[in-house]
């Protein structure tokens, strides 16, 4: 292999190690408990209850470390208040439907380039502690949405 060649391939390979092992950021919001109209069942229609959700954003989070400026951070308090208006304001079905609108909030801010979203419902199966789900979801699952900033 010519030394032009080798230089190229060595450095694919240091591209591919830093591509695999790149860590990505967050920004968390955990175990943010709510209560509201949520469920199949008639009693469920009309009593509120508790959801719990966990929220985890993957975005670059060094341009805030460099900046120290809350403007250059996906800020988790907007995000939550967010959260906590289409929630108590919901009257959804089921937890998939939830966990896909607070996927797409996340998402709407476009340095979130991934967002991943779990709702659990604390007691709503006898015997189990909580039952819910788990989704992520991507700016490409929303071709709506604007590019990663
Ligand atoms: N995959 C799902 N299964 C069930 C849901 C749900 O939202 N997603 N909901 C119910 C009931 O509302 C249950 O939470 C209370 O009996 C059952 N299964």
């Amino acid at each position: 292999m010519s030394p032009l060649h080798e230089e190229r391939a060595v450095s694919l390979t240091e591209f591919s190690e830093r591509l695999c092992n790149h860590m990505p950021d967050y920004v968390e919001i955990n175990d943010l408990l709510l209560r509201t109209i949520i469920g199949i069942n008639p009693e469920e229609r009309v009593n509120r209850q508790d959801v719990v959700i966990n929220i985890r954003m993957e975005a670059d989070n060094r341009p805030a470390a460099a900046s120290d400026d809350i403007e250059d951070a996906v800020n988790y308090r907007t995000i939550s208040k967010q959260v906590i208006e289409l929630v108590e304001g919901s009257s959804f079905l089921l937890v998939e439907r939830m966990a896909e609108r607070i996927a797409a909030i996340c998402l709407e801010d476009e340095r979130v380039t991934r967002a991943h979203v779990r709702v659990e419902k604390p007691g709503a199966v006898r015997f189990a502690r909580s039952v819910g789900v788990s989704i992520e979801r991507s700016r490409d699952d929303h071709p709506d949405l604007s590019p990663p900033a």
